[in-house]
């Protein structure tokens, strides 16, 4: 098992690349495999659920072709298996778009129900609506959804909550169906768009995507494309709320500002000075943090994935700042760990009280997820003495070369997997 050890105290300082989304990329990947011609998708982010997507659709028949490490070619013709196993889903979220790619494509799918992070109940009934809407009759058999039309029907569909999963994943079954589908009440993050621009550039008839409604008119097949993918905007989050957190100057390369204008709000808030480029953001943090308000909310609300990011912040801020996470109930798990860093925290139901101490101590700690995990890092970064974050596994789902990163930005921070590595990187920045 490996694990991060982290030497805190070094202002994070410095420009860093940010790789292509991942949840953009692994619903792309999805929808890739509904033409039976070859699409060329490029800025893809080297993380561990995306090679468990990429070897999930090989897996069922599709070719797939690693042209460079950001870079894949892929081809859905030889698809001869509809069903998506257990091992490759409990995995990764996000193969549940396959139901709507395979179903969309295909007329059915079969996949077994999706793992994740574990932040929340996660249901997937608005997905299987949007299906059944679409006239799939859709069925759990044996932990698996299988769902099955004689053909798919464009309809008016109202979502009752917005979800991400939910609006990319009927999107796609209904690219294929005849006629058109109304998706109102949808999800708007950039990845949305995202999938939509794909789609639409194999010949897909999508519109709306962005705002609430998406309306969707189906074609009878798709084709060939050659696609990029958006920067992710929560890596980028991640590494500003790195310079806050750390006091430091950090510039985020290769991102929209635009899908940055929450986080960006926040940073303001307490107090870092933030300069936005064509495709840059800088981020300088002088002072301490101030102390604000946080309520996680869809698109372009702030999003729950940079919900412990900044966190770990404010637990170094000067007063007592508030969370509500309104997205996903269990998302608090790091704040315990953060307290055994010497953080004040409470919870409340859905909201935390952090009353922000002048300084963290370095602690072992665990991740409980994704952003958990790298949120840790950061609050070792900005500590005093050593952090060791142990269930790294979940940083490395979604953050490509995390550590180097860091690393370049001046933050002390090494992988180990043996207590005699630990022993060795403490001789070495005692
Ligand atoms: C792989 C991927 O892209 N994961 C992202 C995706 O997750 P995911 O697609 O799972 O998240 P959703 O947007 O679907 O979930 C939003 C809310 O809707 C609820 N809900 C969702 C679907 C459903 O059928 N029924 C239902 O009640 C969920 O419990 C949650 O409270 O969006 C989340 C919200 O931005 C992000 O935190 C995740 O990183
Ligand atoms: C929660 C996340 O991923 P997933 O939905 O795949 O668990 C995330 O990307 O922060």
């Amino acid at each position: 098992m490996e694990q991060y050890i982290i030497k805190g105290g070094n202002p994070l300082v410095g420009e860093v690349e940010i790789g292509g989304a991942k949840n953009a990329a692994l619903a792309i990947l999805a929808a890739g495999i509904m033409t039976d011609e070859t699409v060329v998708i490029d800025n893809l982010p080297d993380v561990n659920d995306i090679n468990v997507m990429l070897e999930a659709i090989s897996g069922i028949g599709a070719m797939v072709q690693r042209v460079d490490r950001h870079t894949v070619r892929i081809n859905g013709s030889g698809i001869h298996d509809f069903n998506i196993e257990y091992d490759y889903i409990k995995k990764i979220r996000a193969s549940y778009y396959l139901l709507g790619a395979l179903l969309g494509k295909y007329n059915r799918s079969q996949v077994a129900l999706p793992g994740g992070c574990n932040i929340g109940s996660r249901p997937i009934d608005q997905h299987l609506k949007g299906f059944r809407a679409l006239g799939a009759d859709v069925d759990i058999e044996n932990g698996k959804i299988v769902a099955e039309a004689d053909k798919l029907k464009g309809t008016h569909l109202y979502f009752d909550v917005v979800s991400v999963g939910a609006t990319i994943n009927v999107m796609m079954a209904a690219t294929m169906a005849e006629g058109l589908t109304i998706m109102e009440n949808v999800a708007k993050e950039p990845h949305v768009v995202d999938v939509a621009n794909f789609l639409n550039s194999m010949g897909a008839n999508i519109r709306g995507a962005g705002t609430d409604v998406i309306k969707i008119k189906g074609v009878r097949s798709l084709h060939k494309t050659e696609y990029s993918i958006i920067p992710d905007q929560i890596e980028a989050g991640t590494f500003m709320f790195g310079a806050a957190a750390t006091m430091g100057d950090v510039t985020v390369m290769n991102v929209i500002p635009k899908h940055l204008e929450a986080t960006i709000a926040k940073l303001v808030d307490i107090g870092c000075e933030v300069e936005e480029f064509d495709d840059a953001v800088r981020v300088v943090a002088k002072r301490r943090p101030r102390c604000t308000q946080v309520k996680t909310l869809p698109y372009p609300g702030y999003p729950t994935d940079m919900q412990p990011q900044i966190g770990v912040t404010l637990a170094l801020a000067e007063g007592a700042s508030t969370i509500t996470e309104s997205i996903f109930e269990n998302r608090f798990k790091y704040l315990d760990e953060l307290a055994r860093m010497g953080a004040d925290v409470k919870i409340e139901g859905n909201t935390a009280v952090i009353r922000g101490v002048e300084k963290l101590s370095g602690a072992r700690v665990s991740a409980s997820d994704l952003r958990a995990g790298a949120s840790l890092c950061i609050a070792g970064l900005a500590a005093d003495g050593i952090t060791i974050v142990d269930d790294i596994v979940y940083i490395q789902r979604g953050y490509e070369c995390f550590e180097e990163k860091l690393r370049s930005l001046g933050g002390i921070i090494e992988k180990v997997s043996s207590e005699k590595d630990i022993k060795k990187f403490q001789l070495k920045v005692s």
